[in-house]
Order: C-alpha cells, then structure tokens, then sequence
C-alpha cells in the first residue's frame, strides 16, 4: 500500500508545472473514435490512472491506441466493437462517455452502468435523455445501458434540466455526426466543454457557442482524425495555488490560466492571498494571516466542486468562521472525518459546512476518499505539527502525476512510500481462525 508522509511547517517556494487537464483529456480522448479516417494525435496528455483506464476502453472497442507519456495517438478508422466493459466504467465513470461518439459512429453503444460513487450517486438521465431526443432507443437492463438508433441520429432541440459536464459533452459528440441541427440549451460552460468542441472542429465539425448557456451543433457526415493540445488543469493549478498559501509560500505556478480560475482567484484574494499575472502562470503568495470566506460550489464559472475539499483546508488555518456549501454533489463532504482526525474544528449541517479556524492542525494517519480529498489531506499536512501519513493514493492517482515530487520540488517535506499490509485472509475453514 501506498502512503504519502507529510511532515508540516515548511514554506513552498519555487515554481510549479502544471499538466494537461484530465477532464478535458477524456472527453477529447473518447470523441477521437468520431474519426472514420485518419488518426487522432492529443498532445499534453497526463500520465494518470484516468487516462489508462480510458485508452483502455478505447482498445476494448477496437481503436488502435499508444501513448507515450505526452502524446496520444488514437487511430479508430476500423470496425468498432459498442461495448464498454464493467471492468473499466467501474473505475473511472467518464468511460460512459464513449457512449456519443459510438452511438454517433456505429448507430449501436452498450456501457456498464456507472453506478454511485464516493461523492455522490451520479446518474446519467440528462445524457440519455438527449440521446432519445435525437432518435436512439434507450434501454437499462442487467447492469448495461444500450442505445440504439436506426440510421443516423437526427439534430434536436435539448434543454438540460442542470449544466451537467458529462452530458453536454456526451450530447455534443453524438450531435457532431447528426443529421441536421442540434441545440442545446442550459449545457455547461466549462473550460473543458471548449476544449473538446475545439478538438471536434478541428476534425471538421460544426459547433458553435462552446463556453456559452446555448450550443449549436450542425451535424457533418464525416469527421476525420487531426492534432490537437489538450489546456492546462486549472484544479491541479488550483490544487498547487492553495499549497502555496496554506504555507505563507511564494509560488509560481506555470500554466495557470487566471480566466479559467476566476473565482478561486476572487476567493482567494479575499483571504489576503496575493496572486499576480506573469507571462507563463500565476504567482502565488501565501499572507501571514488568512481571512475567513464563504463559499458555495456551483457549475462554472462558479466555484468548483473539485476544488472544495482544498479550499477547505486553506479555511481551517483562517482566523475566523467560514462556511462551505456544496450544491453540485450531495455527498461530497466525505473528508470532513477525515479532516477530523487531524484536530480540524467542523460541523456539517445539511449541505453546508461550518468551519472553525484556525484550527491547531496535527498530524495523523488518514484516508483520501476521493482524489481531491487526497489532494486536500495532503495540504493540510503541509501545515500540521508532526507526520501526516495519507492512504488509498489510488485515488491520487486519477488526477494528479507526481504529486508528492512536485511539493517536494517546492521545499516540502514529503515521500511516497510502499509499505507491505497484512492482507485480512479469507476464511473458508473455522480451525484457521
Ligand atoms: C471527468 C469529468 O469531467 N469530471 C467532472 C465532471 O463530472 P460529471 O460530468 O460527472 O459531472 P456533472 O456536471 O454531469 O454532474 C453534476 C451534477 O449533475 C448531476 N447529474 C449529472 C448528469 C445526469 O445525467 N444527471 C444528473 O443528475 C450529478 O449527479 C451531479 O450532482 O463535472 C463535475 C462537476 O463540475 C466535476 O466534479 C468532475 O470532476
Ligand atoms: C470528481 C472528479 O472526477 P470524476 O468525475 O472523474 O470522478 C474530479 O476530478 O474531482
């Protein structure tokens, strides 16, 4: 099992780099099979567990795929196989969103239902939903979704009843091969959205109004693989800005786009956190003492929810009270416990979380349960008294390459270590009790 040892009290200094964004590069990744000639080159694309398991189901529906560690590069020109495996929705529940780009392509998709997760139980309807607008028969049975359409997907009027990334990207990819005119209403403005409706324009697609409440997708008969370089992460920039702070540190972190982080900057700034423009990033400098804030998450360009569980260890070393509300997913306050047990004064009520700071912050042994909350811990340890030791890294793992390499690289005291576990036997006979 893998731990990552956090000794607190040290400034970060230096400068950061930050990746390619993994919720762009998975959407991106699962519209290349829309390329019926030609193959697909994504450059910037992380070493994360996310993108293997996604080239991963790739190769499971007969897409030709090798990557390289930067680069990408998917040729999907043959015949596509339409299912999705349990084995890899099960890890990772953007796999479900190979389901536009195959219905669109093959006219057939079967994915494994996604199911909940740690942070919520994360339905897909609003995906669904428009695949039926456009003509596909949508059946759920046996723990599989299947969607059929008899030619080709027919252009639809869509209203989203919220933003959901997922689903406008899914819907997107489906339209892009549609015969006629898709619109979508109330669809999500992230980043990410932009970056794929990019990618498929290169490709030969016409969508218009990515980054906007409304986006136009005329559908095109053919679209073919080209080179595409996938945006920088604005939540693992995040992730560094506030490890910066946290530590009264001076950091640059390069690659930070200010205006995909508009309102963490704002939040930030409120606490006292100096955050300067440079050429290639954002430097971030930590005050001596952080004011509270209230912070509500909400679809972009409000606050993210992938960037809660950080932000909510910056406000345990405020002086003062803050709240948190989470609107996005309702059970994404599992760290809370966590945080607990490092001696963080917090009280959840409903959906919102009262913070107490400055909390008196000590090291303990804790579990990441989601790969911001690993993230989080791991920040709060860099503030603590003593060792903070953070487990189940597999969900580090999903989002973030280097993680402890890159905090070290900054002045931090901090290793990932293998330690042998004992493994809990399975007991068949009583006499082995
Ligand atoms: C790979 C990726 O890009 N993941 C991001 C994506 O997840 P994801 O695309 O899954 O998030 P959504 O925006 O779809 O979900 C937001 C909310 O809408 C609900 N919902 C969603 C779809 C649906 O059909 N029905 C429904 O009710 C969800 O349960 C959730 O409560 O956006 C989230 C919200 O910014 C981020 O936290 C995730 O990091
Ligand atoms: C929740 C996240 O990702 P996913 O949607 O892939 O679970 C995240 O990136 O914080």
């Amino acid at each position: 099992m893998d731990k990552i040892i956090v000794r607190g009290g040290k400034q970060l200094k230096g400068t950061v780099n930050v990746e390619g964004a993994k919720n762009a590069v998975l959407p991106v990744i699962a519209a290349t099979l829309l390329a019926s000639e030609g193959k697909s080159v994504i450059k910037n694309a992380p070493t994360l567990s996310d993108v293997y398991t996604i080239n991963q189901v790739l190769r499971s529906l007969n897409a030709e795929v090798d990557y390289d560690g930067y680069q990408i590069e998917v040729d999907a020109t043959k015949k596509l196989a339409i299912e999705a495996p349990f084995e890899y929705v099960r890890k990772m529940r953007a796999s479900v969103l190979v389901m536009g780009s195959l219905l669109a392509r093959t006219g057939k998709a079967r994915v494994a239902l996604p199911g909940g997760c740690a942070i919520g139980s994360r339905p897909i309807d609003l995906h669904l939903k428009g695949f039926e607008a456009m003509g596909a028969k949508v059946r759920v049975g046996n723990g599989f979704i299947e969607a059929e359409v008899d030619g080709p997907l027919k252009g639809a009027k869509i209203y989203f009843d919220f933003p959901s990334v997922g689903a406008t990207q899914n819907v997107m990819m489906a339209a892009a091969l549609a015969q006629g005119t898709t619109i979508l209403e109330n669809v999500a403005k992230e980043p990410e959205i932009e970056d794929l409706a990019n990618f498929i324009n290169k490709m030969g697609g016409r969508i218009t109004g990515a980054g906007t409440g409304t986006i136009r997708i005329e559908g095109v008969e053919k679209l073919v693989g080209v080179e595409h370089t996938i945006i920088p992460d604005r939540i693992e920039a995040g992730t560094f800005m506030i490890a910066a702070a946290v530590t009264e540190g001076d950091v640059l972190v390069r690659g930070a786009i200010a205006e995909h982080m508009a309102s963490l900057v704002s939040k930030l700034e409120e606490m006292g956190v100096s955050i300067t423009p440079e050429e290639d990033g954002l430097r971030v400098k930590g005050p001596k003492a952080l004011k509270p804030v209230d912070i509500k998450t909400m679809p972009h360009p409000g606050f993210p929810t992938d960037m809660q569980a950080q932000m909510m260890a910056l406000l345990l070393c405020a002086n003062g009270t803050s709240m948190i509300t989470e609107t996005v997913f309702e059970n994404r306050f599992m760290h809370v416990e966590e945080f607990r047990r490092m001696n963080a004064d917090m009280k959840i009520e409903g959906r919102s979380v009262i913070v107490t700071g400055p909390s008196n912050l000590q090291g303990a042994e804790v579990a990441a349960t989601d790969l911001r909350a690993a993230a989080a811990l791991t920040i709060a340890g860099l503030r603590a008294e003593g060792y903070t030791r953070v487990t189940e890294l597999k969900h580090l793992d999903r989002g973030y390459l280097n993680f402890h390499n890159k905090l070290a690289a900054l002045g931090a005291d901090i290793e990932r270590v293998t330690e042998q576990v004992e493994e809990t036997p399975v007991i068949k006979d009583a006499k082995a009790l």
